[in-house]
Protein backbone atom coordinates (compact mmCIF):
# COMPACT_ATOMS: atom_id res chain seq x y z
CA UNK A 1 0.00 0.00 0.00
CA UNK A 2 1.78 2.95 -0.94
CA UNK A 3 2.11 5.53 1.43
CA UNK A 4 0.22 8.79 2.40
CA UNK A 5 1.10 12.70 4.01
CA UNK A 6 -0.87 15.34 4.94
CA UNK A 7 0.61 18.38 4.15
CA UNK A 8 -0.35 21.89 6.21
CA UNK A 9 0.69 25.22 6.00
CA UNK A 10 -1.13 28.35 5.13
CA UNK A 11 -1.75 32.17 5.74
CA UNK A 12 0.83 33.97 3.30
CA UNK A 13 2.09 32.26 0.21
CA UNK A 14 5.78 31.48 1.75
CA UNK A 15 3.62 28.76 4.30
CA UNK A 16 2.52 27.22 0.72
CA UNK A 17 5.29 27.46 -1.69
CA UNK A 18 8.09 25.61 0.11
CA UNK A 19 5.12 22.24 0.24
CA UNK A 20 4.76 22.82 -3.72
CA UNK A 21 8.51 22.02 -3.66
CA UNK A 22 8.30 18.69 -2.16
CA UNK A 23 5.46 17.37 -4.44
CA UNK A 24 7.27 16.26 -7.59
CA UNK A 25 9.80 14.54 -5.45
CA UNK A 26 7.29 12.68 -3.19
CA UNK A 27 4.82 11.80 -6.02
CA UNK A 28 7.49 10.54 -7.96
CA UNK A 29 7.97 8.16 -4.60
CA UNK A 30 4.78 7.28 -4.74
CA UNK A 31 3.28 9.00 -2.30
CA UNK A 32 -0.06 10.37 -1.90
CA UNK A 33 -0.71 13.71 -0.57
CA UNK A 34 -3.61 15.60 0.54
CA UNK A 35 -3.98 19.22 1.71
CA UNK A 36 -5.31 20.82 4.64
CA UNK A 37 -5.53 24.05 4.97
CA UNK A 38 -8.17 27.22 5.75
CA UNK A 39 -11.32 28.12 3.87
CA UNK A 40 -10.35 31.17 2.89
CA UNK A 41 -6.69 31.51 3.01
CA UNK A 42 -4.21 31.96 0.14
CA UNK A 43 -3.72 28.14 0.45
CA UNK A 44 -6.73 27.41 -0.53
CA UNK A 45 -6.39 29.54 -3.87
CA UNK A 46 -2.62 28.25 -4.41
CA UNK A 47 -3.10 24.56 -4.25
CA UNK A 48 -6.36 24.06 -5.65
CA UNK A 49 -4.71 26.56 -8.44
CA UNK A 50 -1.80 25.00 -9.04
CA UNK A 51 -2.31 20.83 -7.72
CA UNK A 52 -4.04 18.23 -8.37
CA UNK A 53 -4.05 17.36 -4.22
CA UNK A 54 -7.36 16.86 -2.55
CA UNK A 55 -7.87 20.21 -0.09
CA UNK A 56 -9.80 20.07 3.35
CA UNK A 57 -10.83 23.49 4.79
CA UNK A 58 -10.71 23.11 8.86
CA UNK A 59 -11.42 25.98 10.95
CA UNK A 60 -8.61 28.30 12.29
CA UNK A 61 -8.08 31.63 14.27
CA UNK A 62 -5.27 34.34 14.69
CA UNK A 63 -2.75 33.66 17.83
CA UNK A 64 -2.56 37.63 18.57
CA UNK A 65 -0.16 39.04 21.18
CA UNK A 66 -1.91 41.64 21.63
CA UNK A 67 -5.92 42.55 22.80
CA UNK A 68 -8.12 42.41 20.35
CA UNK A 69 -11.74 41.34 21.00
CA UNK A 70 -11.28 38.66 18.31
CA UNK A 71 -9.20 37.11 20.80
CA UNK A 72 -12.31 35.84 22.73
CA UNK A 73 -13.58 34.30 19.28
CA UNK A 74 -10.25 32.76 18.06
CA UNK A 75 -9.88 29.99 20.44
CA UNK A 76 -13.33 28.48 19.75
CA UNK A 77 -12.48 28.50 16.52
CA UNK A 78 -8.85 26.54 17.04
CA UNK A 79 -10.93 23.66 18.85
CA UNK A 80 -13.60 23.61 16.28
CA UNK A 81 -10.33 23.32 13.45
CA UNK A 82 -8.87 20.66 16.20
CA UNK A 83 -11.81 18.10 15.99
CA UNK A 84 -12.59 18.78 12.35
CA UNK A 85 -8.56 17.53 11.61
CA UNK A 86 -8.74 14.93 13.76
CA UNK A 87 -11.78 13.33 11.47
CA UNK A 88 -9.65 14.06 8.57
CA UNK A 89 -7.05 12.54 9.45
CA UNK A 90 -8.97 9.22 10.88
CA UNK A 91 -10.63 9.18 7.83
CA UNK A 92 -7.43 9.49 5.40
CA UNK A 93 -4.95 7.68 7.49
CA UNK A 94 -1.88 9.25 6.55
CA UNK A 95 1.63 8.04 7.80
CA UNK A 96 3.22 11.68 8.70
CA UNK A 97 1.69 15.32 8.79
CA UNK A 98 4.38 17.75 6.80
CA UNK A 99 3.75 21.47 8.29
CA UNK A 100 4.55 24.81 6.83
CA UNK A 101 3.70 26.69 9.63
CA UNK A 102 1.02 29.17 9.97
CA UNK A 103 -2.07 29.25 12.13
CA UNK A 104 -3.60 27.37 10.36
CA UNK A 105 -1.59 24.19 11.26
CA UNK A 106 -1.93 24.87 14.85
CA UNK A 107 -4.93 22.07 14.91
CA UNK A 108 -3.48 19.92 12.47
CA UNK A 109 -0.21 19.39 14.17
CA UNK A 110 -2.17 18.50 17.70
CA UNK A 111 -4.65 16.94 16.70
CA UNK A 112 -1.79 14.65 14.12
CA UNK A 113 -0.30 14.21 17.67
CA UNK A 114 -2.88 13.41 19.34
CA UNK A 115 -3.91 10.41 16.70
CA UNK A 116 -0.17 9.19 17.19
CA UNK A 117 0.83 10.34 13.57
CA UNK A 118 4.43 11.43 13.16
CA UNK A 119 4.77 15.21 12.30
CA UNK A 120 7.45 17.20 10.87
CA UNK A 121 7.65 20.98 10.44
CA UNK A 122 9.44 23.15 8.55
CA UNK A 123 10.52 26.88 10.02
CA UNK A 124 11.45 29.41 7.03
CA UNK A 125 12.53 32.20 9.36
CA UNK A 126 15.49 32.98 11.86
CA UNK A 127 13.75 33.08 14.57
CA UNK A 128 9.94 30.52 15.29
CA UNK A 129 6.81 32.11 14.34
CA UNK A 130 4.05 31.61 16.81
CA UNK A 131 2.14 28.60 15.23
CA UNK A 132 5.46 26.72 15.05
CA UNK A 133 6.55 27.70 18.55
CA UNK A 134 3.48 26.03 19.59
CA UNK A 135 3.88 23.05 17.35
CA UNK A 136 7.32 22.06 17.85
CA UNK A 137 6.80 20.20 21.18
CA UNK A 138 4.16 17.84 19.25
CA UNK A 139 6.39 17.14 16.20
CA UNK A 140 9.25 14.30 15.60
CA UNK A 141 11.70 16.50 13.70
CA UNK A 142 11.92 20.25 12.63
CA UNK A 143 13.47 21.23 9.96
CA UNK A 144 15.24 24.83 9.17
CA UNK A 145 16.47 26.92 6.78
CA UNK A 146 19.12 29.04 8.75
CA UNK A 147 21.43 27.51 10.88
CA UNK A 148 21.09 30.04 14.07
CA UNK A 149 17.67 28.91 14.56
CA UNK A 150 18.84 25.88 15.75
CA UNK A 151 19.52 27.16 19.33
CA UNK A 152 15.52 27.90 19.92
CA UNK A 153 14.48 24.38 19.24
CA UNK A 154 14.76 21.07 21.79
CA UNK A 155 18.48 19.00 21.06
CA UNK A 156 17.79 16.46 18.85
CA UNK A 157 14.78 17.72 17.12
CA UNK A 158 16.24 20.43 14.58
CA UNK A 159 17.49 19.58 11.17
CA UNK A 160 19.37 22.57 8.72
CA UNK A 161 17.87 21.62 5.79
CA UNK A 162 17.91 24.81 4.00
CA UNK A 163 14.67 26.79 2.25
CA UNK A 164 13.01 24.05 -0.35
CA UNK A 165 12.99 26.23 -3.48
CA UNK A 166 10.39 25.18 -6.12
CA UNK A 167 12.31 23.05 -9.29
CA UNK A 168 10.59 25.23 -11.68
CA UNK A 169 11.77 28.49 -10.65
CA UNK A 170 15.29 27.19 -12.04
CA UNK A 171 14.01 26.73 -15.94
CA UNK A 172 12.12 30.33 -16.79
CA UNK A 173 13.21 31.72 -19.96
CA UNK A 174 14.44 35.19 -20.12
CA UNK A 175 12.77 36.25 -23.52
CA UNK A 176 9.68 34.79 -22.07
CA UNK A 177 9.94 36.63 -19.27
CA UNK A 178 10.47 39.51 -21.69
CA UNK A 179 7.93 38.93 -23.60
CA UNK A 180 5.04 38.76 -21.51
CA UNK A 181 6.21 42.25 -19.36
CA UNK A 182 6.43 43.66 -23.12
CA UNK A 183 10.23 44.84 -22.89
CA UNK A 184 12.76 44.69 -25.51
CA UNK A 185 15.65 43.66 -23.26
CA UNK A 186 17.78 46.45 -24.04
CA UNK A 187 17.30 48.13 -20.53
CA UNK A 188 18.55 45.82 -17.20
CA UNK A 189 15.46 44.67 -15.73
CA UNK A 190 14.65 45.43 -12.14
CA UNK A 191 11.75 43.22 -10.49
CA UNK A 192 9.97 44.57 -7.62
CA UNK A 193 8.18 41.61 -4.84
CA UNK A 194 6.51 43.09 -2.22
CA UNK A 195 6.25 39.57 -0.31
CA UNK A 196 3.42 37.24 -1.31
CA UNK A 197 0.41 39.77 -0.22
CA UNK A 198 2.42 42.95 -1.51
CA UNK A 199 4.19 45.86 0.45
CA UNK A 200 1.72 49.28 0.07
CA UNK A 201 5.25 50.57 1.38
CA UNK A 202 7.21 49.44 -1.16
CA UNK A 203 4.95 50.21 -3.88
CA UNK A 204 4.59 54.08 -2.84
CA UNK A 205 8.33 54.05 -2.45
CA UNK A 206 8.65 52.58 -5.85
CA UNK A 207 6.26 54.56 -7.61
CA UNK A 208 7.51 57.99 -5.89
CA UNK A 209 10.95 57.33 -8.20
CA UNK A 210 9.09 55.70 -10.62
CA UNK A 211 9.36 57.75 -13.69
CA UNK A 212 13.71 58.20 -12.56
CA UNK A 213 14.25 54.74 -12.13
CA UNK A 214 12.88 54.20 -16.21
CA UNK A 215 15.67 56.17 -17.11
CA UNK A 216 17.66 53.25 -16.30
CA UNK A 217 15.58 50.24 -15.87
CA UNK A 218 12.20 48.56 -17.53
CA UNK A 219 10.24 47.25 -14.19
CA UNK A 220 8.36 44.33 -13.55
CA UNK A 221 6.16 45.03 -10.35
CA UNK A 222 4.25 42.75 -7.85
CA UNK A 223 1.97 44.90 -6.21
CA UNK A 224 -0.15 42.49 -4.53
CA UNK A 225 -4.03 41.79 -4.41
CA UNK A 226 -6.06 44.86 -5.46
CA UNK A 227 -2.96 46.75 -4.98
CA UNK A 228 -2.69 47.69 -8.60
CA UNK A 229 -1.86 51.62 -9.74
CA UNK A 230 -4.73 51.82 -12.58
CA UNK A 231 -2.04 55.39 -13.21
CA UNK A 232 0.44 53.24 -14.36
CA UNK A 233 -1.22 51.00 -17.07
CA UNK A 234 0.41 51.25 -20.27
CA UNK A 235 3.08 53.06 -18.91
CA UNK A 236 6.60 52.57 -20.92
CA UNK A 237 8.97 50.11 -19.59
CA UNK A 238 6.71 49.19 -16.78
CA UNK A 239 4.51 45.97 -15.92
CA UNK A 240 2.14 45.83 -12.80
CA UNK A 241 1.20 42.36 -11.45
CA UNK A 242 -0.97 41.66 -8.73
CA UNK A 243 0.35 38.01 -7.71
CA UNK A 244 1.80 35.80 -10.28
CA UNK A 245 1.94 31.94 -10.62
CA UNK A 246 3.14 30.10 -13.24
CA UNK A 247 4.57 33.05 -15.29
CA UNK A 248 7.17 33.90 -12.17
CA UNK A 249 10.06 31.51 -13.54
CA UNK A 250 10.23 33.60 -16.55
CA UNK A 251 10.03 36.74 -14.26
CA UNK A 252 12.99 35.43 -12.47
CA UNK A 253 14.59 34.70 -15.51
CA UNK A 254 14.54 38.03 -17.10
CA UNK A 255 15.15 40.18 -14.19
CA UNK A 256 18.60 41.58 -13.13
CA UNK A 257 18.28 43.14 -10.28
CA UNK A 258 15.45 42.90 -7.53
CA UNK A 259 13.96 44.80 -4.65
CA UNK A 260 12.13 42.15 -2.11
CA UNK A 261 11.02 42.46 1.24
CA UNK A 262 12.83 39.48 3.21
CA UNK A 263 10.13 36.84 3.91
CA UNK A 264 12.31 33.68 4.36
CA UNK A 265 11.12 31.85 0.83
CA UNK A 266 12.06 34.99 -1.20
CA UNK A 267 14.84 35.64 -0.34
CA UNK A 268 16.09 31.96 -0.14
CA UNK A 269 14.69 31.98 -3.93
CA UNK A 270 17.01 34.99 -4.71
CA UNK A 271 19.54 33.02 -3.09
CA UNK A 272 19.17 29.89 -5.22
CA UNK A 273 19.03 31.74 -8.43
CA UNK A 274 21.79 34.62 -7.54
CA UNK A 275 19.64 37.86 -7.94
CA UNK A 276 21.19 40.91 -6.89
CA UNK A 277 18.47 42.21 -4.13
CA UNK A 278 17.74 45.29 -2.16
CA UNK A 279 15.76 43.95 0.84
CA UNK A 280 13.58 46.26 2.64
CA UNK A 281 12.37 43.91 5.49
CA UNK A 282 8.93 44.44 7.14
CA UNK A 283 9.20 46.60 10.32
CA UNK A 284 9.06 45.74 13.61
CA UNK A 285 5.75 47.38 14.20
CA UNK A 286 4.18 45.17 12.15
CA UNK A 287 5.79 42.24 12.69
CA UNK A 288 7.66 40.20 15.19
CA UNK A 289 11.10 41.34 13.51
CA UNK A 290 11.90 37.71 11.77
CA UNK A 291 12.64 39.39 8.81
CA UNK A 292 14.87 42.19 9.56
CA UNK A 293 16.95 39.25 10.98
CA UNK A 294 16.48 37.67 7.61
CA UNK A 295 17.49 40.58 6.06
CA UNK A 296 20.62 41.19 8.30
CA UNK A 297 21.67 37.59 7.93
CA UNK A 298 22.15 38.14 4.09
CA UNK A 299 23.62 41.57 4.06
CA UNK A 300 25.96 40.44 6.29
CA UNK A 301 26.94 37.18 3.62
CA UNK A 302 27.40 40.01 1.42
CA UNK A 303 24.52 38.05 -0.73
CA UNK A 304 21.94 41.17 -0.44
CA UNK A 305 21.91 44.93 0.21
CA UNK A 306 19.42 46.66 2.65
CA UNK A 307 17.26 49.56 3.67
CA UNK A 308 15.50 49.60 5.95
CA UNK A 309 11.57 51.02 5.54
CA UNK A 310 11.81 53.62 8.49
CA UNK A 311 15.21 54.77 5.98
CA UNK A 312 13.20 55.32 2.80
CA UNK A 313 13.08 58.77 1.36
CA UNK A 314 13.13 59.30 -2.76
CA UNK A 315 16.72 59.91 -2.21
CA UNK A 316 17.74 57.00 -0.33
CA UNK A 317 15.44 54.89 -2.62
CA UNK A 318 17.40 55.83 -5.65
CA UNK A 319 21.09 56.02 -4.46
CA UNK A 320 20.20 52.22 -2.91
CA UNK A 321 18.75 51.17 -6.35
CA UNK A 322 22.02 52.26 -8.27
CA UNK A 323 24.77 51.02 -5.36
CA UNK A 324 23.03 48.04 -5.87
CA UNK A 325 23.36 48.29 -9.67
CA UNK A 326 27.08 48.95 -9.11
CA UNK A 327 27.95 46.23 -6.53
CA UNK A 328 25.45 43.47 -8.55
CA UNK A 329 28.35 41.27 -9.81
CA UNK A 330 29.81 41.21 -6.55
CA UNK A 331 27.15 39.98 -5.19
CA UNK A 332 26.17 37.85 -7.48
CA UNK A 333 29.68 36.15 -7.17
CA UNK A 334 29.30 35.75 -3.20
CA UNK A 335 25.77 33.83 -3.88
CA UNK A 336 27.58 31.83 -6.26
CA UNK A 337 30.08 30.50 -3.41
CA UNK A 338 27.31 30.92 -0.55
CA UNK A 339 27.74 26.84 -0.23
CA UNK A 340 24.17 27.03 0.60
CA UNK A 341 21.89 24.62 -1.32
CA UNK A 342 17.94 23.81 -2.65
CA UNK A 343 16.65 22.52 0.75
CA UNK A 344 14.60 20.41 -1.36
CA UNK A 345 16.02 16.99 -1.06
CA UNK A 346 17.15 17.44 2.60
CA UNK A 347 13.96 17.98 3.88
CA UNK A 348 12.23 15.08 1.94
CA UNK A 349 15.42 12.92 3.51
CA UNK A 350 14.05 13.95 6.95
CA UNK A 351 10.30 12.94 6.30
CA UNK A 352 12.09 9.95 5.01
CA UNK A 353 13.78 9.16 7.90
CA UNK A 354 10.59 9.61 10.59
CA UNK A 355 8.42 7.47 8.21
CA UNK A 356 11.50 4.65 8.55
CA UNK A 357 11.31 4.39 12.39
C1 LIG B 1 3.70 39.60 6.11
C2 LIG B 1 4.21 38.31 6.62
O1 LIG B 1 3.66 37.71 7.54
N1 LIG B 1 5.32 37.85 6.04
C3 LIG B 1 5.89 36.56 6.40
C4 LIG B 1 5.52 35.54 5.36
O2 LIG B 1 6.00 36.07 4.13
P1 LIG B 1 5.41 35.85 2.70
O3 LIG B 1 4.68 34.57 2.61
O4 LIG B 1 4.73 37.07 2.25
O5 LIG B 1 6.75 35.85 1.88
P2 LIG B 1 7.86 34.79 1.54
O6 LIG B 1 8.90 35.58 0.93
O7 LIG B 1 8.30 33.93 2.65
O8 LIG B 1 7.18 33.85 0.45
C5 LIG B 1 6.50 34.33 -0.62
C6 LIG B 1 6.39 33.21 -1.60
O9 LIG B 1 5.41 33.56 -2.55
C7 LIG B 1 5.96 33.47 -3.84
N2 LIG B 1 5.28 34.46 -4.68
C8 LIG B 1 5.23 35.78 -4.31
C9 LIG B 1 4.59 36.70 -5.10
C10 LIG B 1 4.00 36.24 -6.30
O10 LIG B 1 3.41 36.99 -7.06
N3 LIG B 1 4.08 34.92 -6.63
C11 LIG B 1 4.71 34.01 -5.84
O11 LIG B 1 4.77 32.80 -6.17
C12 LIG B 1 7.44 33.74 -3.66
O12 LIG B 1 8.14 33.25 -4.77
C13 LIG B 1 7.69 33.00 -2.36
O13 LIG B 1 7.87 31.62 -2.58
O14 LIG B 1 6.13 34.29 5.64
C14 LIG B 1 7.56 34.32 5.66
C15 LIG B 1 8.06 32.90 5.93
O15 LIG B 1 7.64 32.43 7.17
C16 LIG B 1 8.06 35.33 6.68
O16 LIG B 1 9.46 35.44 6.56
C17 LIG B 1 7.41 36.68 6.44
O17 LIG B 1 7.80 37.59 7.44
Amino acid sequence: MSKKIIMTGGGTAGHVTPNLALLPTLEKDGFSIVYIGSKKGIEREIIQEQTDLPYYAVSSGKLRRYFSFKNFVDPFKILRGYFQAKKIIRREQPDLVFSKGGYVTVPVVFAANKLQVPVVLHESDYTPGLANRLCMPKADKVCVSFEATAKHIEKGKCVVTGSPVREELFSGSREGGLRRAGFSGEKPVLLIMGGSLGAQAVNEAVDAVLDSLLETFDIIHIRGREKLNPQLEGKKGYAQYEYVSEELPDIFAAADLMISRAGANAIFEILALCLPALLIPLPREASRGDQILNAEFFRSKGFSHVLQQSDITPKTMLDAIHALHADADVLRDAMKNSGISNGTQNVIQVIYSVLEK
